[in-house]
């Protein structure tokens, strides 16, 4: 030590002893801080020859403590790591304590905490605030709020003199004090430095903390922001301006059939194609207010309005765009269920692997995008008003109205006005103000003419010049409405035998006739009977809230063997049946309708002896009487709709 240096020590604690003692400071020795905080002390009535520490927490709570500031510690520890590599072997040991002043973590070379403990009881959980242990770094530097270097005989307490430690408040992103940075060592070793390492350390801890309660409050922003965009029932869909995705919620990835995890940064064209009409708009960064888009997926077809609004940088450039998706067909398709004229299957729907099936399947998708009209036929329970739906879904008129009209289940009197409306005072019942017909309600979509084969021939001339003239004229009316309909009819009757025997007028046939697909029964595509039944299962199942697995093979063995005259309807209702009464995890043959079981194939086939009449009046007799005559009961059980069922006991001459 030099002269001057041992000069300033002997001039340092005589001041000290002054005030001590004499109660008077020197302003000229002792540093203004110093100074405030020995008066401070003093009043505290803090005993300058103890300085030991005293008020020291018990593991138990200082673990509390160390909990209830983990974020500090866990970050402050690799600091003080740092910082006491720099130090190691110099007697020096790095401490933080909370905003109090109490010591949270310590680290040092082991002699230095050793005496630190055993001399001061400078030890973790102690409390080192002025008021505890009168003036020092930490107690200091937290009541000054500011950086601060105490050594020797600066110190309030004889027991520290020996000491010069440097300290500096911890603030938080407010500002607040939470916690202290302190070096410590031997007196003698008092060199500025040691406070600029604290106070860069102070700073690093504070950044630190900064960025973790910036990155924690980005991750709730986040959650925030997926909460609020899972909650609306519109897609929502932002890109960068490079066309990358920066979010993307479910309802929009449902809309565009994605059915993966989308991850942001991919980019939207390599999702959804280059060429995809909605890619480009998400180039153009334009704003942009319910454009109606068109989206191809595979079999499906999405309809859309979509709103743009871009979002700035700072500088004001664009940093991409923000979309809002409602699904037109959404939309429309509500109203039109509120007036019950919706189709509900796509293809996917279709269920079957036949040849025949995928052909049709084929033939749905050419007569969705042409605009002639279609004639379905088939016998009962094909699947004709599935496929009309189909064709309706997947056509430009998907989000118009699809409505059905079964020409057979008409009062004669009433189809007239069923299918072109009337005016108030029309016939006596007549509503006030007249009602729209099915032809009027279809307008922009579909009607599906089911049984046309059922229309009376005297009335078929009125169908023919709405089909030619686009227009309608309501019962007791003369003002001609038009209306832009695409027609569907379906039969299961031979029509050209009609029209031979004068049932069918052939010009409407030839008019209706334009696009026709047939749709074969079940017994000619047999590789479907196991499929549709395997699905069966599965939707029944599910709607029926049981917990069925599949079936035995007895049960598809009955199911293949038979030959389904109702078709798909029959065979859902047989395994609907079958599912209902069933008590194990997998369907039996004891469980199906008596009928399929008792008249299989092989009993018509063999040798030709049993005709498909005598097979049906069997399988009716069987029915009825299973059901003890009941005709609705029946007719669901056999899948035929219960005018069917008349005609048909009226033809097999059976008798109620
Ligand atoms: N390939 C199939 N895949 C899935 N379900 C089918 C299939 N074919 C028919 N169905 C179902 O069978 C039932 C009968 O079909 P649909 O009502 O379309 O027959 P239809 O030929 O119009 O009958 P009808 O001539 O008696 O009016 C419906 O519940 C339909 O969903």
């Amino acid at each position: 030590m030099s002269k001057q240096s041992i000069k300033c020590v002997e001039d340092s604690l005589g001041a000290w002893r002054n005030f001590i003692e004499g109660g008077m400071g020197d302003a000229t020795v002792t540093r203004s801080e110093i100074l405030e905080s020995w008066y401070r002390c003093k009043k505290l009535g803090i005993n300058p020859y103890d300085g030991k520490g005293k008020d020291t927490l018990d593991h138990e709570k200082l673990q509390q403590l160390i909990n209830h500031n983990s974020r500090l510690v866990e970050v402050a520890k690799p600091f003080m790591h740092t910082v006491y590599q720099s130090v190691k072997g110099s007697g020096f040991m790095v401490v933080i304590t909370d905003k109090e002043g109490r010591i949270l973590h310590t680290c040092g070379d082991s002699g230095i905490l050793d005496k630190a403990a055993g001399t001061i009881r400078f030890i973790k959980g102690t409390n080192w605030s002025e008021q505890a242990v009168g003036t020092n770094a930490i107690g200091t530097a937290l009541a000054i709020n500011k950086a601060i270097q105490i050594s020797g005989s600066e110190h309030f307490c004889q027991s520290h003199h020996c000491w010069t430690c440097s300290g500096a408040p911890i603030h938080n992103s407010l500002g607040e004090i939470i916690g202290c940075f302190d070096i410590s060592g031997p007196a003698e070793c008092v060199y500025s430095h040691t406070l600029g390492m604290v106070v860069a350390a102070v700073e690093a801890i504070e950044n630190q903390l900064r960025k973790e309660i910036i990155q924690e409050e980005k991750n709730r922003a986040y959650e925030l922001l997926s909460a609020a965009t899972e909650s609306v029932t519109e897609g929502l869909l932002a890109v960068d301006n490079e066309g990358r995705i920066i979010h993307i919620n479910q309802a929009a990835q449902k809309m565009f059939g994605l059915s993966e995890k989308i991850e942001t940064g991919q980019l939207l064209k390599s999702i959804l194609g280059p060429n995809e009409k909605f890619s480009e708009m998400a180039n153009q960064l334009l704003w942009k207010t319910d454009v109606e888009i068109v989206h191809e997926q595979g079999r499906d077809r999405i309809h859309c309005t979509c709103s743009a609004r871009p979002f700035s940088k700072k500088d004001g450039s664009i940093a991409g765009v923000v979309f809002t998706l409602r699904e037109i067909n959404k939309v429309r398709r509500l109203v039109n269920r509120m007036v019950g004229a919706t189709a509900r299957f796509y293809c996917k729907d279709i269920v079957g692997e036949s040849k025949v099936i995928k052909s049709a399947l084929k033939l749905i998708s050419i007569a969705a995008n042409s605009r002639s009209n279609v004639l379905l036929t088939g016998e009962s329970g094909t699947g004709k008003e599935l496929f009309a739906q189909a064709i309706h879904n997947h056509s430009g008129r998907s989000e118009g109205p699809f409505v059905a009209v079964n020409c057979a289940a008409l009062p004669r009197e009433l189809i007239q006005s069923e299918l072109f409306g009337y005016n108030e005072g029309a016939f006596t019942g007549a509503r006030r103000g007249g009602n729209p017909g099915k032809f009027e309600l279809a307008n922009e979509g579909t009607i599906f003419l089911d049984e046309i084969g059922d229309m009376p021939i005297e009335l078929q001339v009125n169908l023919l010049r709405v089909l030619q003239e686009r227009k309608v004229t309501r019962v007791g009316g003369d003002k001609e409405i038009p209306v832009d309909v695409r027609i569907i009819a379906a039969t299961n009757k031979n029509l050209l035998k009609d029209i031979d025997e004068g049932r069918f007028r052939q010009d409407l046939f030839y008019r209706l006739n334009v696009f026709s697909i047939h749709i074969p029964p079940l017994r000619e595509r047999e590789e479907d009977i196991e499929l549709l039944t395997m699905y069966l299962i599965r939707v029944f199942s599910e709607s029926l809230g049981k917990q069925i697995k599949g079936a035995e093979t007895e049960f598809l063995q009955a199911i293949r063997n038979y030959s389904w005259p109702g078709n798909v309807r029959e065979l859902q209702n047989a395994v609907e049946f079958a599912i209902n009464i069933a008590e194990e995890d997998y369907l039996t043959v004891k469980e199906l309708p008596r009928t399929v079981v008792s008249y299989p194939r092989s009993a018509r086939t063999e040798g030709d002896v049993i005709s498909l009449l005598e097979i049906e009046r069997i399988a009716v007799e069987s029915t009825l009487n299973q059901f003890n005559g009941n005709i609705t009961q029946t007719a669901k059980a056999l899948g035929i709709g219960r005018n069917t069922l008349y005609d048909k006991l009226k033809k097999l001459g059976v008798r109620v």
